[in-house]
């Protein structure tokens, strides 16, 4: 069972287009998880481009699945999560102009420091997961950091795949078998959607969690745009 964390980054970028709190960010990490969602997942930048400091620390009680929050471990960022405390947190090296999340950790390089930051998680009882890319030796330098998991970095998956090329799920379905060998739970995330998670998940064993946002919340709206377009028409009739 591959379970959904809906990322609701994009609901604040939406929200801080206009500086006002609509659409309400913790009021929409509630609908998704009455609609089924199994967890909510947030990606706090430096910049509070979209999900600000303090959404994560309003979200903490109301995300009664799991919380996941994702991001670069720098001081402002530890100082938060260890003081919420949530489910999972998702280490990512983003530079601070990344516009997205475009590379995974070089956990040989950086072996030292992610073993710190991860034991010091755990000595809160939060899970850690390491945002990686689907390359063995990074898979087996991930266990040697003592995480709980790692993410598979997806967007070189979906881009491939969106082109045809459904060969380029091999290095991902052979890293998910090295990590279940090492006793890593596998998560995956970046760019999935409703056209490439059915064949991503038929061919990763072992599939915990996928995260998604982008896709899932402009499928959202293109899947939503005619009944709202047709209430509007009622309303003006
Ligand atoms: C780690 C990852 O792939 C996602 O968290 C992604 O980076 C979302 O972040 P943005 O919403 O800022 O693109
Ligand atoms: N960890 C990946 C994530 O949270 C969402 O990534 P995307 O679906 O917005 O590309």
């Amino acid at each position: 069972m591959t379970k959904l964390s809906v990322n609701i980054n994009k609901i604040a970028t939406l929200r801080n287009s206009r500086g006002g709190d609509f659409p309400n960010v913790v009021q929409f990490a509630k609908d998704v998880q009455r609609f089924g969602a199994e967890g909510v997942t947030i990606h706090p930048r430096p910049d509070e481009r979209h999900i600000r400091y303090q959404d994560a620390f309003d979200l903490k009680s109301e995300v009664y699945t799991e919380y996941n929050i994702e991001g670069n471990p720098i001081k402002k960022f530890m100082d938060m999560v260890l003081e919420i405390k949530p489910t999972q947190v998702t280490l990512v090296p983003d530079g601070d102009d990344a516009i997205t999340s475009n590379a995974g950790w070089d956990t040989i390089k950086h072996k030292d420091f992610l073993s710190e930051i991860i034991t010091e998680c755990k000595r809160q009882n939060i899970r850690t997961s390491i945002f990686v890319d689907p390359v063995l030796e990074q898979i087996e330098g991930a266990k040697e950091t003592g995480t709980d998991r790692i993410e598979l970095y997806t967007e070189a998956f979906a881009h491939q795949f969106s082109l045809g090329n459904s060969k380029s799920i091999v290095p991902y379905t052979e890293c998910a078998v090295l990590a279940e060998r090492l006793g890593l739970g596998v998560n995956a995330g970046h760019d999935l959607s409703l056209d490439n998670i059915k064949f991503f998940k038929d061919n990763i064993p072992g599939l915990l969690e996928v995260s998604i946002g982008h896709a899932l919340i402009s499928e959202s709206l293109y899947l939503g745009i005619e009944n709202v377009v047709n209430m509007y028409l009622n309303k003006l009739k």
